[in-house]
């Protein structure tokens, strides 16, 4: 795989079962500082590419080569385990000193340090939602896979996050998952809509 390829899927088919296929022969090739969104309807399979791509699923056939990754996730009550407080589970993931990046972050996500001493049901979903990008930032990744970033946090702060994601283009590339058109359209190079079956 080229150097500046961060994800490159070749002839992918999926099934969960034989009759439905979810994806048949489908490609794609992300290069770093692109960003190009998924987009579909409810059930036609945006999710699925995403454990694909973790490989929490395998391909019937065809080849997924990816780069390192980090994963923001929609439900954000999902991303942390519930018993430890957010620092704790930032370090459990950062094996470099973070601190000084962290900062930097904190001040661009609007966060307080003082919530990262907190367990994640001491937190809004929105803030939970910043420090699970947090940390997907601090990991320095060269894939960033972000499903639905907007759902816990309210449309001012949601653009804002996205325009915070697509400052870190230089170093990696972006796959997107949404239902908001408008923001695809807005911060997106590309869009891939999968129809009602699942198939490119
Ligand atoms: N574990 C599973 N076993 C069987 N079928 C599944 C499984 N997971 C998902 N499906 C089916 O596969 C299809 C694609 O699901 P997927 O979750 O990828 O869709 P999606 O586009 O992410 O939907 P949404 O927008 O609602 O999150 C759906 O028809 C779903 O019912």
């Amino acid at each position: 795989m080229e150097e500046d390829i961060v994800l490159q899927i070749d002839n992918l088919s999926f099934s969960y079962k034989k009759e439905t296929p979810i994806y048949e022969n489908f490609s794609m090739t992300l290069k770093k500082g692109e960003l190009f969104t998924i987009f579909g309807k409810s059930g036609s399979g945006k999710t699925t590419l995403f454990e694909l791509i973790i490989g929490s699923l395998k391909p019937q056939s065809g080849t997924i080569e990816k780069q390192s990754l980090s994963l923001i996730f929609q439900d954000p009550y999902n991303s942390f385990h519930p018993t430890f407080n957010i620092i704790e589970q930032i370090k459990d993931v950062i094996n470099y000193d973070f601190y000084e990046n962290m900062n930097n972050y904190l001040k661009e996500l609007s966060l307080d340090e003082s919530l990262l001493y907190k367990k994640p049901y001491e937190l809004s979903g929105g803030q939970l939602q910043r420090c699970s990008i947090l940390r997907a930032l601090l990991m320095k990744p060269k894939l960033l896979l972000v499903d639905e970033p907007t759902s816990a946090l309210d449309n001012i702060i949601a653009y804002d996050v996205m325009k915070l994601l697509i400052k870190y283009l230089d170093s990696c590339a972006i796959l997107l998952i949404t239902h908001d058109i408008d923001l695809a359209t807005w911060c997106s190079d590309k869009i891939i809509r999968l129809d009602k079956d699942g198939k490119q």
